[in-house]
Parts: C-alpha cells; sequence; structure tokens
C-alpha cells in the first residue's frame, strides 16, 4: 500500500470522486511559503477571510444542508463505519460574488447541536465553532484532489476535526484559484 492509501482509502463515494488525504508535515515540502501561512492556520478561516478580502464583504453561500451517507474518507476520519448517516453542510465562502473557498463539513448526528447548526444558514458555521470556550482542532491533512461537490478548481485542501463537548465536526475546506488570482499567491 502506497503512503497515500495508508493514510486514507482512496475508493470513496463515487459521486464525490476519491480524496486522498496526507498528513500536512508530509506535503509541506511541496508547497509554497504563502499557502502554507493558508493552509496551516489553525484559527477562524472566516476571519482571516474577512480581513484579506477587504473591503469586498465577505459572504457564505449555502449550497446544501441535509443528513446523508459518509464518505469512505470522511468516516475514517472520524472513526465511523461507512455511510453513516452523518450531518452535512457545503458551503462556498466567497468574497464579494467570487468563491475563495469552497467547505464540506460532516458531523455524526449522535451529540449534535441541532438547535444551533439548523439555523445557522448564510452565517459562517467558524462563527459558532470558535465561539465555543473549550473547542479543540485535530492534525491538519492534505488534498491536491478537488472537493467534488462544486465545479471550482484550486491549489490544496484541507480537512481537520473540531471537537466541543460531545460533539465532533469533520471541516473539509478547498482553497480556489480564484482566491489565488485575486491575492497574487503562487499556483501552488
Ligand atoms: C471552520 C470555519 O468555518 C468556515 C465556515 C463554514 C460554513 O459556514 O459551513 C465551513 C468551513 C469554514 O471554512 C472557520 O471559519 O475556520
Amino acid at each position: 500500500m502506497d503512503r497515500e492509501s495508508a493514510v486514507s482509502d482512496s475508493r470513496s463515494h463515487a459521486k464525490h470522486g476519491p480524496v486522498r488525504w496526507l498528513p500536512l508535515a508530509a506535503i509541506r515540502p511541496a508547497m509554497s511559503p504563502a499557502w502554507r501561512r493558508w493552509v496551516g492556520s489553525r484559527d477562524s478561516l472566516t476571519l482571516r477571510l474577512t480581513e484579506a478580502g477587504r473591503p469586498r464583504p465577505f459572504r457564505v453561500h449555502l449550497i446544501d444542508q441535509r443528513t446523508d451517507a459518509l464518505r469512505r474518507d470522511e468516516a475514517q476520519a472520524l472513526g465511523l463505519p461507512t455511510g453513516r448517516q452523518a450531518w452535512q453542510r457545503e458551503v462556498a465562502l466567497c468574497l464579494g460574488e467570487t468563491p475563495w473557498v469552497v467547505a464540506r463539513s460532516v458531523a455524526p448526528l449522535e451529540g449534535l447541536p441541532a438547535h444551533d447548526l439548523a439555523h445557522l444558514g448564510e452565517r459562517s458555521l467558524g462563527s459558532w465553532l470558535f465561539r465555543q470556550p473549550d473547542l479543540e482542532r485535530g492534525e491538519i491533512e492534505v488534498t491536491r484532489d478537488p472537493a467534488g461537490f462544486h465545479e471550482a478548481h484550486g491549489p490544496w485542501g484541507r480537512r481537520s476535526v473540531f471537537h466541543h463537548g460531545g460533539f465532533r465536526v469533520l471541516v473539509q475546506e478547498w482553497f480556489l484559484d480564484a482566491m489565488a488570482d485575486d491575492l497574487g499567491l503562487p499556483s501552488r
């Protein structure tokens, strides 16, 4: 088994295509310093994008929020059986009308603060998460594979699991070429 498939089985949900993840440390040498600062950041991406995009307004465009089966790579990250039903949310994080990041977050139904999350709408998940005082964030993993649920392309995707009490959510974020172009970032 090669290094990539050792980290995460690549045969995930057919609709989304395979997403192969590697620890950030393994991919760092291939990443420019400018992208390392974005991909390796552990504080709120919502805040970073808001600041980097000024004066354009930051906006969350809700693509979909539903209960659905987990992809294989997602189930592995959460230590759950493949196909387990989970809360899922897909968004585009936009500056003005332009998506800079697309994100897909998945959380087990057990321990889900359903009331808080059901009403998020076009408010950022991060703005809620980072208000939780006991929030912990797991290791960041990185991919070059596309998001699968959005047509835009980009240099890097990343994921990490957030814990808050009995609640866990796997947040996956893909940085898009439009963000690189607007901020003058290198291609990778
Ligand atoms: C996790 C954060 O929240 C962001 C907002 C999201 C949403 O509203 O669904 C999803 C992923 C994030 O990029 C963050 O700001 O760091």
